[in-house]
This record gives structure tokens, C-alpha cells and sequence, in this order.
């Protein structure tokens, strides 16, 4: 299992420090090991390079994910940050095509495939976003909303395939009426569209997926009983380092309890 923290545009330099410090002096970390669930944790860019060398200092097994990429490698682009800057400074994966930067960034289905194409050419894990707005579920239309999403994807990475590529991808279903709403999808629901993910495409190596949109350590457990997930890509709730670790610790317990298999990534 991947537990992803997105802590979007929040948390400063104290916050951070704060937060690894409660990370660090939890006992949880065997547990975790032992029930094969992974963290990692995705900071605004300004804090990637302290955040991976602070979990470096602390030794924690801990990854560092971006929130965004550029579609370019380098070069004359002011602002932008690329794939070589963040594998540079020991980055691990990137978020993309999150429905925010799709809304306020304008972020293109195409922009996430040339960002996934620049990521698994040089080694960096992609999670890539989807998910149908509250309008689309409502008018039967989530199902073609996601298939305008991940066809290219899929179609992308069929040719990065031929080119010997390795493309193994995290896709995160993130409905947008569950993201930061309170309304997190039933376990059926999120079953249903991984299901879709799985088998409505050709992929050339079996995706890994996510789930988005209002989890809680309250409601963690729940939405793992759709045995298609491996794992959670989680806003608001962990935002708070003890939220995170009791999230953990659940869904550890129920890894350990026999109830939920280990969904290896
Ligand atoms: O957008 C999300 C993670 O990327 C989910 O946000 P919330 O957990 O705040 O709903």
C-alpha cells in the first residue's frame, strides 16, 4: 500500500519540521514495514530539496513526491521546474493532472502525458489524477469523462513500451465532488471505476490505483475494502501527522489481521 500526503499549497518550514518530528519519534515504522505500506509525502516545490534531506537526516523510509512537473526537460521556460531538477535533488515520483491543475492551471490531458512520458523515460514515479465532477456523475457521464482521461494515458504508454520503456504508473481516482468536500466515494463506487480502469484499457504493465477525496483515518479502513486499491492520496486530513499515522496504523492492523492483503507496489 502507497499513502500519499498532498499537502497542496500549505505547511511552512516549521510546520514541516514539526511534522517529521512526530513522524520520527513514532514506534509505527516496523509495523509498516512488516505490512508493506509505503508514505510518501508531496510538499510544495519550495520545500522538496529540505523535505527529502530531512527525512534523509532522520532516516525515515519515507518518499518525496512533487505536486507538478513541467512538459519541458530544460531550458529558456521561467518558473517552470523540471524532471531533471527533481530526480537532481532525490525526488522520487510527481503528482499530475490534478483536477486543481486542471481547473486553475489549465493542465491538459496531453500536458499529462507528455509529463508522464519526461517522468518514466528518466525513472520518476507518476501518479496521475482522474475523476469525473459531481455535473458529470450526476448526467451518467463519469465513465466518458474518465475514458477521455486515461485513453491517452493508456495510448502513451503502450508507445513508451515500444520503446523498452518501463511503464509502470500510479493512477489516482480522485472524483472531484469528493475532494475536500466531506464526501468521500462508497467502497463500491471506487471498485467499480478501478475495475473500469483495469479492464476498459489496454495497459502495457498493470497500473497501480489510488484513491482520493475526503479520507479520514475514520473512513480509511472502509474504502480499503475494495481489494482493486493500493493505496490513498490524501489532502486535508494529513495534514496533521498524527491523522496520517493512525490512518497507518489501521490499515496496517487490517493487513495483519488477514482481512486485507498487502497489495504489494
Ligand atoms: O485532492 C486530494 C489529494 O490530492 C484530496 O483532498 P482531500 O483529502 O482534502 O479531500
Amino acid at each position: 500500500m502507497l499513502l500519499v500526503a498532498n499537502w497542496k499549497m500549505n505547511m511552512t518550514r516549521a510546520q514541516i519540521n514539526d511534522y517529521l518530528d512526530v513522524l520520527s519519534a513514532s514506534p509505527i515504522w516496523p509495523a509498516l514495514e512488516e505490512a508493506g505500506i509505503e508514505i510518501a509525502l508531496a510538499p510544495s516545490s519550495v520545500y522538496l530539496d529540505h523535505l527529502v534531506r530531512s527525512i534523509r537526516e532522520k532516516e525515515l523510509p519515507i518518499r518525496v513526491v512533487a505536486q507538478d512537473v513541467s512538459t519541458r526537460t530544460s531550458g529558456a521556460f521561467t518558473g517552470e521546474i523540471g524532471v531533471p531538477n527533481l530526480l537532481d535533488i532525490g525526488v522520487s515520483g510527481v503528482i499530475l493532472g490534478h483536477s486543481e491543475r486542471r481547473r486553475f492551471f489549465g493542465e491538459t490531458d496531453e500536458d499529462v502525458c507528455d509529463k508522464t512520458d519526461l517522468c518514466l523515460r528518466a525513472g520518476l514515479m507518476p501518479i496521475i489524477c482522474f475523476g469525473e465532477s459531481s455535473a458529470d456523475r450526476k448526467s451518467g457521464r463519469a465513465f466518458d469523462v474518465i475514458k477521455t482521461q486515461l485513453q491517452p494515458v493508456a495510448d502513451r504508454a503502450n508507445l513508451l513500451r515500444e520503446d523498452g520503456v518501463y511503464t509502470a504508473l500510479f493512477l489516482a481516482y480522485e472524483p472531484i465532488w469528493a475532494i475536500g468536500s466531506g464526501i468521500v466515494a462508497g467502497a463500491t463506487d471506487v471498485c467499480e471505476v478501478t475495475a473500469f480502469g483495469f479492464d476498459g484499457f489496454t495497459w502495457p504493465e498493470r497500473p497501480k490505483f489510488l484513491y482520493g477525496g475526503s479520507i479520514t483515518s475514520d473512513n480509511i479502513v472502509e474504502i480499503s475494502a475494495c481489494d482493486k486499491l493500493s493505496g490513498f492520496l490524501v489532502g486535508s486530513s494529513w495534514l496533521d501527522p498524527k491523522s496520517l499515522l493512525h490512518s497507518a496504523q489501521k490499515i496496517a492492523s487490517v493487513i495483519k489481521e488477514g482481512s486485507l492483503s498487502k497489495r504489494a507496489h
